[in-house]
């Protein structure tokens, strides 16, 4: 049977009442008293509510920081003395299952709230910790906002540097892009693709009105899928179209400016213009199971150092390994592109829209590894790094063209010596607002200098995204597809080879 508060009062009352007084101020006393006796009840109940609500706050307390814990993920950024700390180990074997948390992208999940991690830059100078390899950090230092660009010293060590050089001479280089004339030798002036005057008006003239805008020929000169445009060309072109009283390019007066840019410019120092925005050589080197584990570990650090998951760095391209000769130099350029709806990316072509007419690189970021320290020139230049505002046009005026590596390295904003073993990281978009890639940062633009004493080698490792969120989804489900049809088909593990994807590279 249940005592309520009330019975319990009552028979404390006829207890006192029983009991002989031994106060002469009984009866004034006797309330203060059954007040005591309440206040002592309400006590103790007040207790056992109080400690019920502090157990429920504990509980409560060390939930939200399990589950905070649980959220970042191991390998998160976290702070630490207004450092970011990440923690997510290097393996040498093969890759470890990717740990549970948002920050993986299962192959067959492609929640549309998914964001796409971004490192944050804080300010010029800033210097984060990173957990790259087991038993030491990596600093990072924040180089420039716009872009958003990382240095992170010691991210190979020297014999990695030299394994990975190594490999690349072992599976040979291919000249980048276009051979270029060595130096002295008769340039050929030509563009890549033989095309006649009225086609190549035809292809600058965007929005085909047949009148060439000063804009319309700039924003074809700084892709790398327009190589066939030189600085040089550009400059001709732009001089033309300035002194033509409209400030505009007719066909007619097109084909007289244009003849002008084809015939070959001789410097002031008689060093024949190179018209080439690239010389180098190249090749790529495949980093899934069964490659080098140096490979293997260089990308499962890239994983570690931009947090995206390991599904996405492993669909992207291979490696990308360059050598500079003594004068071989890169003109800006964008690794990536800007989105458009009639081009399909490269790497997801398989998935996305097949009519589409154009095909064009979507690199999220570059992670550029120095593999060799070169004593003079071979500068990585971003010409335009956090300036206050972006003007294409600026880029060529007065003379001066800073997209021409060749003749202006000196006046990019941001300079970057190579140094055997330190790493480059950048965004070459921007965010789009709600976590995916947006557009093309055109800070981003970077080139490099001509080697000037011994040779450069450098590697790229360019994670791939495709702006729409869905078409990425899709590829990946697909080559998960793909890859399931083939394990079951043969009898041993084959991985999936890069190239059944980029039948390109
Ligand atoms: O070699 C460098 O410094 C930059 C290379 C580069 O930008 C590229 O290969 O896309
Ligand atoms: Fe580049």
């Amino acid at each position: 049977m249940e005592e309520t508060l009330e019975d319990f009062m009552e028979q404390e009352e006829t207890k006192d009442s029983d009991e002989p007084s031994l106060s002469p101020y009984n009866s004034p006393f006797r309330s203060t008293r059954l007040h005591i006796q309440r206040s002592n009840v309400c006590s103790r109940a007040y207790f056992v509510v109080v400690m019920v609500f502090f157990h429920v706050y504990i509980l409560n307390v060390i939930a939200l920081l399990l589950y905070v814990h649980y959220n970042n993920g191991p390998g998160d950024l976290g702070s630490r003395d207004g450092a970011a700390v990440a923690s997510v180990g290097e393996s040498r074997g093969p890759l470890p299952p990717p740990a549970p948390g948002p920050r993986d992208l299962p192959v067959e999940d492609h929640s549309p709230s998914f964001s796409l991690p971004r490192i944050e830059g804080i300010r010029v100078g800033h210097v984060q910790r990173v957990s790259l390899v087991p038993d030491r950090t990596h600093e990072m230092k924040t180089l420039s906002l716009k872009p958003l660009l990382f240095e992170i010293p010691g991210f190979l060590s020297e014999e990695e540097c030299r394994v990975v050089v190594q490999l690349a001479q072992l599976k040979g280089l291919m000249e980048s892009q276009a051979p270029a004339p060595s130096h002295g030798q008769e340039e050929s002036n030509q563009p890549l693709l033989s095309l006649s005057t009225e086609e190549v008006f035809s292809l600058l003239d965007l929005n085909q009105d047949g009148l060439l805008q000063k804009q319309e020929i700039i924003s074809h000169s700084h892709s790398r899928d327009g190589t066939w445009l030189s600085p040089h060309n550009l400059r001709q072109i732009l001089t033309g179209l300035e002194d033509c009283p409209t400030g505009m390019l007719n066909l007619e007066n097109f084909r007289r400016v244009y003849d002008v840019s084809q015939r070959p410019g001789k410097q002031q120092n008689g060093m024949v213009r190179n018209q080439f925005k690239q010389r180098s050589k190249h090749t790529w080197l495949y980093q899934g199971l069964g490659s080098h584990h140096v490979l293997h570990a260089l990308r499962n650090r890239v994983i570690s150092l931009t947090h995206l998951p390991s599904a996405l760095v492993e669909l992207s391209e291979p490696l990308q390994v360059i050598r500079y000769e003594h004068g071989d130099f890169s003109n800006a350029h964008y690794d990536s592109s800007h989105s458009h709806s009639e081009s399909t990316c490269t790497h997801t072509r398989l998935a996305g829209n097949s009519s589409a007419p154009g095909e064009v690189s979507c690199r999220y970021l570059t992670v550029l590894f120095y593999l060799t320290s070169i004593k003079e020139g071979g500068e990585t230049t971003f010409p335009v790094a956090d300036n206050r505002t972006y003007d294409e046009q600026a880029l060529v005026q007065d003379g001066v063209d800073l997209t021409d590596t060749q003749e202006t390295c000196d006046r990019g904003n941001l300079r970057l010596k190579p140094t055997a073993g330190t790493a480059l990281l950048w965004y070459n978009h921007l965010s789009d607002g709600r976590g995916w890639m947006g557009e093309l940062d055109e800070y981003s633009l970077h080139g490099d200098c001509p080697a000037r004493h011994g040779v450069k080698w450098v590697a790229n490792s360019w994670v791939n995204v495709d702006p729409d969120q869905q078409v990425q989804a899709r590829y990946q489900r697909l080559v998960a597809q793909r890859h399931q049809a083939k394990s079951g088909m043969e009898e041993h593990y084959q991985p999936l080879s890069h190239s059944d994807l980029h039948q390109d590279l």
